[in-house]
């Protein structure tokens, strides 16, 4: 049994609710040890009270009470908007989904019956933020290093190499995008993060799903502990099970000394299992098992040890598809699956586009101390019609390698070695040309607009001129996506009007009776439409779609 805490640890005020009598002493007396006040209540009713009467840190409830669900106490907490209190349900044992609802309506954890003590007192502790009180460190060998992913061969390094001044420093900073499918995603994480929930992040190669599991492990009450990395899909079947879990000396030829496996190192933090469809089934077997007992047993070694990991999982994988297709064992896939965030690829959401040429280029100029390369609009352009498989790796990766081969200057589309424009895209790239030509303007919701006030036609005083990132890379965007509908249609249609103009000019060298003509209109007609979209032609002191100098003949 451990002692009690010593007088400079917090007291917390703890509320169990069970009642089986002897259930509710029990958890009692361990709580109290801990040094924690106690109040408990035998129902639905009483914890009502109770909670009315005051604010607890945690909630204790088991599931099931004589008048009612202990979940319906959560649900109340959670309607109540203003509680923090964080709560943990006792579910009965193999009553899997009972686990998942309580996570799911954003229990903090849970506890199957029969509770072990130890894992009782560990959960609490969780939740409280803190160890413990008297508790042995969870076993990690000595000669174990803090972050043994970082060595061990298949799994990904434990950190990203340290930003330059400046930069975001967080995962959550670095999780860029203005899309809506990122807002929800950043939404999400911060929801997530409050509790120990298992979070299965689907999406592509090179979405960040790393990104977003390190997100929610910074931003959780473990972020102060490990996070460990380990991608399934890298580590030879022959040694899953020892890089999971860990080995004894002697365990098999070459294990010359003990070694922990990725749960051991995580302990206290986040265990992040990349790849998990990747995981052969009888390893997913021992992966269940270790998930539902909190425990692992090293290879080689005959009594299992407790673990304290919060689970992150991640595939690129249609994972119900793979249970469907029994490649993938179902409870499992429940267990993991608890709450999921799908990550969009960046293809669907190209408006995001910009903001991470940005970034990356300002993130790779800080990590060579030169000042930031620009990209040309016509190779953001090019870009913005690229499926980009690789996601944001892959941009990153087209961006390093460009800057590495470039002569200085912005960086042009050449430079980005792109394959060939999907079939399709060509009219997008060379409406996004236009649209560049144009001089079409982008608002920062993403509609477009012409950058001239509708009157008077000839201002002396010209708009300032649109990025051309942002026409190109928006302009590509809302011609790809049928789905996307301006939220101001009669700029954009502004916008539609201006570019036709200027094509059917282009293509009559300047002469407005006859661009007028192939477009329907009398002379007079295209002079007005002209005058009030601002349109200059060279004669006129401008290139076809500039905005208006002062002076400049109409
Ligand atoms: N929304 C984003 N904002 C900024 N950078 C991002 C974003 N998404 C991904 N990245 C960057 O892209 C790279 C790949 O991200 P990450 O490794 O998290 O992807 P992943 O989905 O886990 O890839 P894989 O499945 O191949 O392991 C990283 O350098 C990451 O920082």
């Amino acid at each position: 049994m451990s002692e009690p805490a010593g007088p400079a640890a917090p007291r917390h005020r703890l509320l169990v609710v069970d009642d089986e009598p002897d259930l509710l002493t029990l958890y009692e007396l361990t709580l109290l040890r801990e040094g924690h006040d106690i109040e408990t209540a035998r129902s639905l009713e009483e914890a009502r009270e109770r909670l009315a009467a005051a604010r607890f840190d945690v909630l204790i409830t088991d599931l099931r009470l004589p008048d009612g669900s202990g979940l319906e106490l959560l649900h109340e907490l959670e309607r109540a908007g203003d509680r923090t209190e964080k709560s943990i349900v006792v579910t009965a044992y193999g009553s899997a989904a009972h686990a998942v609802e309580a996570l799911k309506a954003g229990a903090f954890d849970y506890l199957t019956k029969p509770v072990d003590l130890r894992q009782f007192r560990t959960v609490v502790a969780s939740a409280l933020g803190r160890a413990p009180a008297g508790a042995a460190p969870l076993t990690r060998p000595a000669a174990a290093p803090a972050r043994p992913a970082e060595r061990l061969p298949a799994a990904l390094p434990a950190a990203a190499p340290g930003p330059a001044v400046g930069l975001p420093q967080t995962a959550f900073e670095r999780l860029l995008g203005r899309s809506p499918a990122m807002r929800a995603v950043r939404e999400r994480i911060e929801r997530v993060a409050r509790s120990m929930a298992p979070v299965l992040v689907q999406g592509e190669s090179g979405t960040g799903k790393e990104l977003v599991a390190r997100a929610i492990h910074e931003r959780s009450s473990r972020g102060a502990g490990p996070f460990v990395a380990i991608n399934c899909g890298a580590i030879p079947e022959a040694l899953i099970e020892a890089e999971l879990f860990g080995h004894r000396k002697g365990a098999f030829t070459g294990a010359q000394e003990d070694r922990p496996g990725v749960f051991q190192a995580a302990q206290g933090g986040t265990l992040f299992l990349d790849e998990i469809g990747e995981l052969p089934l009888p390893m997913q077997t021992r992966l269940l098992r270790a998930v539902q007992e909190r425990a692992v047993r090293p290879v080689g070694a005959t009594a299992e040890l407790p673990v304290d990991v919060r689970l992150l999982s991640a595939t690129h994988r249609d994972l119900a598809a793979e249970v469907a297709a029994g490649r993938f064992r179902q409870d499992l896939y429940y267990r993991l699956n608890v709450i999921e965030i799908p990550l969009p690829p960046l293809r669907e959401r190209r408006e995001d586009l910009p903001l991470l040429v940005e970034a990356v280029l300002q993130r790779l100029a800080a990590e060579a101390g030169t000042p930031p390369a620009a990209l040309a609009p016509e190779a953001l352009a090019a870009l913005a019609v690229q499926p980009l498989p690789g996601n944001v790796r892959e941009l990153e990766n087209r961006l390093h390698r460009a800057l590495a081969l470039s002569h200085g200057g912005p960086l042009g589309p050449d430079d980005l070695d792109l394959p060939p424009a999907p079939a399709g895209a060509g009219a997008a790239g060379e409406l996004a040309g236009l649209a560049l030509r144009a001089g079409l303007a982008v608002d920062a919701d993403g509609s477009l607009h012409s950058p001239t006030p509708p009157a008077p036609p000839v201002s002396p005083v010209a708009p300032p001129p649109p990025t051309p990132e942002q026409v190109a890379a928006t302009f590509a965007v809302l011609l790809q996506d049928p789905v996307r509908l301006p939220e101001r249609l009669e700029p954009w249609l502004d916008g539609i009007e201006r570019l036709l103009l200027v094509r059917a000019l282009e293509l009559h060298h300047g002469n407005r009776t006859a661009a007028g003509a192939r477009l329907g209109l009398t002379l007079r007609q295209m002079r007005y439409r002209m005058a009030r979209l601002g349109i200059l032609r060279p004669e006129d002191g401008g290139e076809p779609g500039e905005p208006p100098r002062p002076g400049a003949a109409s």
